[in-house]
């Protein structure tokens, strides 16, 4: 179907709005493939990218996009299954014996976040900037991650509804090491970056910098009034297959179009990604992908990121021919992540009846 044209001007107020909230600066970037195949490219920024230089907001530099590195993990797992290296059904026990303390678990629940594993980031972040202080350097390997989740008892039957947890991509990405024998970061390249040409797509970790021309990214303290931390350089390792990767909204924009419009999985796997189980009002999760049900009767299909200093939005049309990826350089900001999520109806919507 084709959708209504972008409704730019709300776009655009709805980044200064973010701006008015907290965020130094924030951005979209629309790639909009018309039924011609030609690709119309829609820009909007605000504010500044770097606080210290006040280099404007772009559209072109890298940044950290949190949890969008779940649908990477999980393209890289369900090509494995369609290579028949993986089952979905099969307890993660079959691969990785004694590794979580239910056999029950399955690879499929660790997909759509429903293997009631506790998400360790919630102790971890309980305080934001001395928690965010306490691993900005530190390089933790998946098993230390794995036991701080397992101080924990799970927090549901395994299989009984989508409870979002980090921990269930912490293991997403051991297990694709372990069936592989190789780095996350080698699987990311081989399967993803270098077949799609995602120049501004990386796996840095443990490193802390962000290659070539980047946003900087601010973290708002707990504290209300407190000044804005600079969280730029960290190494991730808090998040790595659920969510260290660095890239641009350009690349978002190619990957979702590409994945939606069946580019990176065979239709049988991309259909398993797309069996959603309900997570909240309007939303859904299929296997490392989010559905969100827009007021005009579009959904939409990506993912959200929030790590320390940038709030990402990354999301395509069904058929994978609009994406839009939008970035605030602010996080622990409710009122930023809120005003944020509202760039995605103009973005497919157009205009709205005011
Ligand atoms: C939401 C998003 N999840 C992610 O991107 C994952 C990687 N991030 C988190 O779980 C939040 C970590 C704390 C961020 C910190 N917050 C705090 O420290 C709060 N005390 C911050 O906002 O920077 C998703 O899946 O959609």
């Amino acid at each position: 179907a084709v959708l209504p044209a972008p409704d730019l001007t709300a776009l655009g107020g709805r980044l200064r709005t973010a701006l008015t909230q907290g965020a130094p600066g924030a951005m979209a970037r629309i790639d909009d493939r018309r039924p011609d195949d030609h690709t119309t490219v829609h820009q909007a920024m605000a504010g500044v990218a770097d606080r210290g230089t006040k280099e404007a907001m772009n559209t072109t530099g890298r940044f950290r996009i949190g949890s969008v590195t779940k649908t990477f993990s999980a393209v890289v797992l369900l090509q494995l299954a369609a290579e028949g290296r993986v089952r979905l059904d099969n307890p993660v026990d079959h691969y990785l014996p004694g590794l979580l303390p239910d056999g029950r678990i399955t690879v499929r629940h660790l997909l759509n976040h429903s293997s009631g594993l506790y998400d360790y980031t919630h102790d971890m972040f309980a305080r934001t900037v001395p928690g965010f202080e306490a691993v900005r350097t530190r390089v933790f390997t998946y098993r230390q991650l794995l036991d701080l989740s397992l101080r924990h008892p799970l927090t549901q039957v395994p299989g009984a509804g989508h409870t979002y947890s980090n921990t269930n991509f912490v293991v997403v990405g051991l297990l694709i090491e372990h069936l592989t024998g190789r780095p996350v970061r080698a699987e990311y390249e081989d399967r993803i970056i270098r077949p799609l040409k995602l120049n501004d797509t990386f796996y840095v970790h443990p490193d802390t910098r962000i290659p070539g021309r980047h946003v900087r990214g601010y973290l708002t303290p707990d504290e209300a009034g407190a000044s804005l931390v600079d969280a730029t350089e960290q190494t991730a390792s808090w998040a790595q297959s659920a969510g260290a990767l660095i890239s641009s909204a350009r690349d978002l924009n190619t990957f979702l179009s590409a994945l939606l419009g069946g580019r990176l999985l065979p239709a049988a796997q991309l259909t398993q990604m797309r069996q959603w189980i309900p997570a909240g009002t309007g939303q859904a999760y299929g296997l490392g992908l989010r559905r969100r049900d827009l007021s005009c009767g579009v959904s939409v299909y990506g993912h959200t990121g929030a790590v320390q200093g940038y709030y990402t939005y990354a999301f395509t049309s069904a058929d994978g021919r609009r994406s839009l990826t939008a970035l605030a350089n602010a996080s622990n900001n409710g009122e930023v992540h809120r005003t944020m999520l509202r760039t995605l109806e103009p973005a497919f919507c157009g205009k709205q009846a005011k």
